[in-house]
């Protein structure tokens, strides 16, 4: 019997603790926030001097994940050249997605929220999909608000691109969501903090350890 791996990122880290928690738990990805209106923002500088504490991915650590709501080219530029990113998660309009994606040469995961079976994508033109509950228009950002959607949407669902779950995941309710989604990675944010923006380190643990073994019944 082989037990899959799931792939798990922990996104909106701001402090040099959290960065740790994921290095130590084993986390696939690390996400941080270019967006200000989040309280999970950080500056590219901020974002490198948070990363050089944690091994490059060559070297055993986590992927480093740029998430960009709408950013100019300003921004991209200065994302890639100072954090290095392995990966850039973007919320934009899909034409915008690809001119992105030829300027930086990166892999790209574009972001798609969800209320129902039909905003699922049949095509997609990047590596990766941030598959996310739709975010309200009072919401003020179009992600990290800790949302759930309903996952049974997904059941029948031919995913055009590899692709992650995301939306208010939680260390109690993970298992439950890849039961039902099918999903083989997951992203967190809000369900590993003790208030907006505020990671926790043993949250991180719980999260990591309750997905880890959900496709492992004998750990
Ligand atoms: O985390 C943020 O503040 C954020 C801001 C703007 C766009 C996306 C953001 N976060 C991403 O949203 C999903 C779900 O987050 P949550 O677990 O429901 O809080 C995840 O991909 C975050 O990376």
């Amino acid at each position: 019997m082989t037990a899959r791996r799931i792939g798990i990122k922990i996104c909106g880290l701001t402090k040099p603790a959290d960065v740790d928690a994921c290095v130590r738990h084993g986390a696939d990805w690390i996400g941080l926030v270019f967006h200000p209106a989040s309280p999970r923002y950080v500056t590219p500088d901020a974002a490198a001097s948070l990363c050089r504490a944690a091994p490059s991915h060559a070297a055993g650590g986590p992927r480093r994940v740029a998430l960009l709501v709408k950013p100019d080219d300003a921004l991209v530029d200065a994302v890639c050249d100072i954090l290095q990113p392995d990966i850039l998660q973007l919320y934009d309009a899909p034409e915008r997605i690809t001119a992105i994606g030829r300027r930086t040469g990166l892999p790209i995961w574009a972001a798609i929220g969800i209320s129902e079976k039909s905003d699922l994508p049949r095509t997609a033109d990047t590596q990766g999909l941030v598959i996310e509950a739709k975010a309200p228009r009072e919401a003020g950002r179009p992600g990290g608000n800790g949302l759930t959607f309903d996952w049974s949407i997904l059941t029948g669902w031919h995913a055009p691109a590899p692709w992650l779950l995301a939306g208010g995941l939680t260390p109690d309710n993970v298992a439950d969501a890849l039961r039902a989604s099918g999903a083989l990675a997951v992203d967190v944010s809000s369900g590993v903090e003790t208030a907006p923006g505020e990671k926790s380190p043993a949250l991180i643990a719980r999260f990591i350890d309750e997905a880890r073994r959900h496709l492992n019944p004998l750990a």
